[in-house]
């Protein structure tokens, strides 16, 4: 007996990132834009050949895109901003997402809780929904004319489009006029002979609310009324759907559902309320977000218990969301371990688990079911001395008031780069590579000293990356050589593999450190990577609770940071930039992360001596919402970003009153403009507002590696300056 297989989405960057060199290529004026129309087919087609070469029934078409989906939806609805509207229609979308001379780009941001960035659509009271040229219709047609293959067209979902748009506009109103255009949208499909048509509603996925599920009810009424020939698909990913039994009700004929992420909630409803039999199930199965092989055993139950609840007629098999977010092939990693390669599956290997569990035969090719972690349950301090206790033990650093410091990086030169290359192919010996290092720690220590620094740091010129460079000294972690996956426009990036315990072996920044501390009688921060950054930037194992992770990276960690206290490193900075980024979807949720992050970073900091002032720094996320999680973590100091959001983080500070060390990022490290010292001492004087003066540092937002040594130079100079006159107006008060 065979079970009907699906797609919700493909990888569109290719094996060999083909997508991004042909993009990039055309942003460079090498190739015509005819030409990338060219190439971008042939990828699409060849995407959908494979898919169904490998047996998939339901093969998506419209989740390839030339930059992004939800740029696509809404180009397709001309719904791009105002001021692109001129734009021939050959050149709108790379415009709109990248911006040309004269207009800046618009927004990109995360995709949910993916690292997946779309184009945030900015609407307006203005804003007029109208369908344009039918790209979905033509790729369509263009699958069934040059492949013979009947393809089911996909499109994020009105609800969604909406709500991930910013800007003023009567919701309801544009609500109606939108659904008229994607109900012409749909018409033009059926009426050139499609029949599944997928609708991405990963809105349901959050919190809903009454007014969300109104939304819903009526879009897919109304959408059915237009385009009456449509079996609609109504699709969701990235957890379970509160209400799912509100779908029910709705004139769709399939229901998409992630039996991954959320899948004891979704049994509980299967049990709890009959799925309607006139509609069909897509139970997504496998996990599209990661990069293992399922368990047999859990999928086997998962797919026999709905066997039990829905009739198999109705069941589809699918990921559970768009394949989008993992690497493409494990047959390109011939690098690595064959004990690793042996547990993994991207997007390839996953077509062919689903193919196999919708022929049932299953069980005589079980998977091993691999081995379960342990999570350490070493007797660890989890929690300092009090703060004010701290303080006192620190006042031997004797810093002034209004400390000037810096986040870690500074700049990575073309030649360090090219450096590091040469060494990585043994081109350049190790200690070669080494002495260049020190060269620059030195260096730079010098230059720190002369623009006055209070607290130095090292540099971090050995490493490439935060988190590589520990994944590539902890055991238990593992890197790809394709593992290529698309972060925004052509941007990818390859993570980390999290593939069995961690155990720390040896110092990982100590030499580095201490070399740093010799040449200079300022305190230099020790700089690491944090437990929850690591293992968010990476893709974690499945066969152990994440906790678990989390745990083992935070023993980790706190072995690293005893060593540099050991060495006589009395500061040490533990940074968690992703650390708000991981946050669940649903608010029911966090407290259990929160838990486990606050508990992560404790674990990895609080053996050290009073003495010893413990820095954590955050940045990429606002942090309003994230005050009790940040003075949970009982830092001595946390650097944050600051100078690019907001007045926001101001009213957080005061309604938390925050006690404990800090330096709101003075300004942003993002561009290439150096700041006025002006702008910084306004930054310091908002920030002055709500905290007293004694606890605030003075810092850039973020590190500086992507700076030019010049930029860096003149930017922290004035810096120094802005503490220096904020200093002196706190000694005029004080008299
Ligand atoms: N210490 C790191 C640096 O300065 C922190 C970066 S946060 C993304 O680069
Ligand atoms: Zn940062």
């Amino acid at each position: 007996m065979t079970l009907v297989t699906s797609t919700i989405g493909y990888p569109r960057i290719g094996e060999k990132r083909e997508w991004k060199k042909a993009l990039e290529s055309h942003w460079n004026g090498e190739i015509s834009h005819t030409e990338l129309t060219r190439q971008m087919k042939q990828l699409r087609l060849s995407f959908i050949k494979k898919q169904r070469d490998a047996g998939i029934d339901l093969v998506p078409v419209g989740d390839f895109s030339m930059y992004d989906h939800v740029l696509d939806a809404t180009i397709l609805f001309g719904l791009e901003p105002e001021r692109f509207q001129d734009i021939p229609s050959d050149k709108k979308l790379f415009a709109v997402a990248r911006g040309t001379d004269k207009l800046p780009a618009a927004e990109m941001t995360k995709w949910f809780n993916t690292n997946y960035h779309y184009i945030v659509p900015e609407l307006t009271d203005k804003s007029k929904p109208q369908l344009q040229h039918n790209n979905l219709l033509e790729w369509f047609l263009e699958a069934k004319e040059e492949l013979g293959i009947h393809t089911k067209p996909v499109l994020v979902g009105p609800v969604t489009l909406l709500s991930l748009s910013k800007g003023e506009f009567d919701r309801q109103k544009l609500l109606d006029e939108l659904l008229a255009e994607y109900g012409k949208c749909l018409k033009e499909l059926t009426d050139a002979g499609a029949t599944y048509i997928q609708l991405d509603e990963p809105v349901l996925a959050l919190d809903t609310d009454e007014q969300l599920m109104n939304d819903i009810r009526k879009s897919y009424t109304v959408l059915k009324e237009y385009a009456p020939k449509a079996f609609l698909w109504l699709q969701t990913y990235f957890g379970s759907v509160s209400e799912a039994d509100h779908l029910y009700q709705l004139p769709v004929n399939v229901i998409g559902l992630d039996a991954v992420d959320g899948e004891q909630q979704l049994l509980k409803q299967l049990k709890s309320k009959h799925f309607p039999d006139d509609k069909k199930l897509a139970l997504g199965i496998i996990n599209g977000r990661n990069v293992w092989k399922s368990d047999d055993e859990r999928v086997e139950n998962i797919i026999q218990t709905v066997l039990e609840l829905v009739d198999q007629s109705n069941v589809i098999l699918q990921p559970s969301c768009s394949l989008l977010h993992v690497p493409v092939s494990v047959k390109n990693e011939s690098a690595l371990d064959l004990s690793i390669t042996d547990k993994l599956a991207f997007a390839d290997e996953k077509l062919a688990e689903l193919k196999r569990f919708a022929l049932f035969g299953w069980s005589e090719s079980r998977v091993n079911v691999r081995k379960k972690a342990t999570a350490p349950v070493l007797n660890v301090p989890d929690s300092r001395v009090p703060y004010k206790e701290r303080v006192k033990a620190q006042q031997h650093f004797n810093l002034p008031l209004f400390p000037v410091t810096t986040i870690g990086s500074f700049p990575q030169s073309k030649e360090l780069r090219r450096k590091r290359r040469e060494w990585k192919r043994g081109y350049l010996t190790d200690d070669g590579f080494r002495g260049y290092i020190k060269e620059q720690i030195e260096k730079w220590i010098r230059l720190q000293e002369e623009l006055k620094l209070d607290v130095l740091v090292h540099g971090e010129f050995e490493r490439n990356d935060m988190v590589e460079y520990f994944g590539e000294k902890l055991e238990g972690m593992a890197f790809t050589s394709n593992g290529w996956v698309q972060s925004y426009g052509s941007r990818c990036v390859k993570p980390p593999l999290i593939h069995d315990d961690i155990w720390w072996e040896e110092p990982m920044t100590v030499e580095e450190t201490v070399f740093a501390q010799s040449l200079t009688d300022k305190p230099v921060k020790g700089m690491l990577t944090g437990p929850v950054t690591i293992a968010k930037w990476s893709f974690v194992r499945e066969d152990c609770p994440l906790g678990y992770v989390f745990n083992q990276l935070a023993h980790a960690i706190r072995q690293e940071v005893l060593s540099l206290e050991k060495a006589g490193v009395k500061m040490i900075q533990v940074d968690e930039p992703a650390i708000r980024e991981g946050l669940p979807l649903k608010k029911k949720e966090q407290l259990d992360y929160i838990q486990m992050a606050v508990k992560a970073f404790k674990i990895a900091t609080s053996s050290v001596q009073p003495s010893t002032q413990i820095h954590t720094h955050m940045c990429y996320s606002s942090f309003e919402d994230s005050m009790p999680m940040i003075s949970q973590m009982d830092a001595d100091v946390i650097s944050i970003e600051f100078s690019r959001s907001h007045g926001d983080l101001l009213t957080a500070f005061s309604d938390h009153a925050y006690q404990k060390g800090i330096g709101p990022g003075v300004y942003d490290i993002h561009s290439p403009r150096i700041p006025e010292v002006e702008e910084m001492t306004a930054q310091l004087h908002k920030a002055l507002s709500v905290l007293p003066a004694e606890l605030i540092w003075v810092n850039p937002d973020c590190g500086l590696k992507t700076r030019s040594g010049h930029e860096v130079l003149l930017a922290l100079e004035n810096m120094v300056l802005a503490a220096e006159q904020i200093r002196s107006e706190a000694m005029v008060r004080n008299r």
